[in-house]
């Protein structure tokens, strides 16, 4: 069963808490010290007045000031200024009562701790200020009078109302503390699951990223890729007039492939294709599946004649090896256009443009065979 908190209790937790505190605190030990007061108040034996001022002040005037600053705008402000009140109706108190020893005692140490808890040295000396001019008042209002003497009863009473105070202030510095301690742990662990949650978010972003860029089938770079490399990579050889060189490779006959073994064992055909290309290949290369069963190897930094041998290594490697996929031997082989900056074009485009024709006469001349684009005679810069 779940425990129901009391409304008054709730309400009661919904005050700011140094508001709750000091209310605490005044409660308490000021009903004791209203108890010193009354013994006090037999011994000398005092007006109606007197008594009454005595309530008014240790009974009403502690719920009078949780109201006032509960309802406050501000409450901790209004708490503040209430707690200066104090300090100077105890220093009136004082002056009036002849400043008996271990009351006048007990008063200016709860009210100069209570401020200099909250407001450290400004605070001690707001209380000690707030004091003196109530005493102050008081001798100009009744006349000066010492009379530190107490009784037994008194005196204990006294000291039982500090120690109380002290207790009560003691408590509620150790269960802030605590929740204090709590708070800052449950940061902490939020804090690390936060930093775990963003190192995750940012593996996830680099693995979309590398997805976004590469083939699912076979692994290699896709098209997009390409497309956004292959300018800053025909740049960079412009620059330092390098040759850069394409091969476009397709299966041949890959359709048959697909129709004699099915689709399965076409996309095991590319991958295998996939894994002969990019064995050897240097990190500046980019080896990319251009589309179905088009491959195309981007090569900076390496001229005509060596692209062909490496176009041709390609061919011969994949007409001498037999592939067993799913218990069936399977032959197959592949035709190539080699095209070369700046030998058959400058641009992305004009390059691709030869690789493809040149892979299509490949293609129209019997297939299995490494063809090199014509040779674009506008372009002679850059030996090949
Ligand atoms: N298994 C598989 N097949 C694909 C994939 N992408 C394209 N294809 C197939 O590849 C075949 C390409 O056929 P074609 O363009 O006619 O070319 P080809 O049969 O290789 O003939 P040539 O290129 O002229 O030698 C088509 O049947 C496509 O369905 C793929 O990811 N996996």
């Amino acid at each position: 069963m779940a425990l129901q908190t009391h409304p008054a209790v709730a309400s009661m937790r919904e005050v700011h808490w140094v508001v709750r505190m000091n209310y605490r605190g005044r409660t308490v030990s000021w009903g004791m010290i209203f108890a010193v007061c009354v013994l006090l108040g037999q011994e000398r034996a005092w007006s109606w007045g007197h008594w009454v001022a005595l309530v008014l002040q240790f009974v009403a005037y502690p719920q009078l000031s949780y109201l006032l600053a509960r309802h406050s705008a501000e409450p901790v402000r209004s708490e503040l200024r209430i707690l200066t009140l104090d300090s100077f109706c105890f220093g009136l108190w004082m002056s009036w009562m002849g400043a008996p020893l271990w009351l006048a005692y007990a008063l200016c140490a709860c009210g100069a701790m209570t401020l200099a808890a909250f407001r450290g040295m400004g605070g001690l000396y707001q209380a000690v200020l707030a004091q003196a001019s109530g005493a102050l008042c008081g001798v100009l209002l009744w006349g000066f009078e010492f009379r530190p003497d107490m009784g037994p009863a008194s005196t204990a009473l006294s000291m039982a109302s500090l120690t109380t105070y002290l207790w009560i202030f003691a408590h509620a510095v150790n269960v802030r503390t605590h929740r204090l301690n709590r708070i800052r742990w449950q940061l902490k662990d939020s804090e690390r699951a936060l930093q775990q949650q963003l190192l995750e978010i940012s593996a996830l972003q680099s693995q979309l990223r590398e997805q976004a860029n590469r083939d699912a089938l076979t692994g290699l770079f896709n098209r997009r890729f390409l497309d956004a490399t292959m300018d800053r990579e025909l740049a960079r050889c412009q620059r330092m007039a390098e040759p850069l060189s394409l091969i476009l490779i397709d299966i041949d006959h890959f359709k048959n492939i697909n129709d004699t073994f099915g689709h399965a064992a076409g996309d095991e055909v590319l991958r295998r294709l996939a894994f002969l290309l990019s064995t050897d290949a240097r990190s500046s290369d980019v080896v990319c599946r251009h589309g179905g069963e088009e491959f195309l190897l981007m090569l900076p930094h390496m001229p005509l004649a060596v692209a062909m041998a490496r176009a041709e290594r390609y061919r011969s490697m994949l007409e001498s090896s037999v592939m067993l996929i799913e218990g069936k031997r399977m032959r197959c082989t592949l035709s190539a256009g080699v095209a070369c900056y700046p030998v058959h074009g400058k641009g992305p485009s004009e390059l691709m443009a030869a690789a493809d024709s040149a892979l299509y006469r490949a293609k129209r001349t019997g297939r299995n065979r490494i063809e090199r684009a014509a040779e674009d005679l506008s372009t002679k810069s850059v030996p090949a």
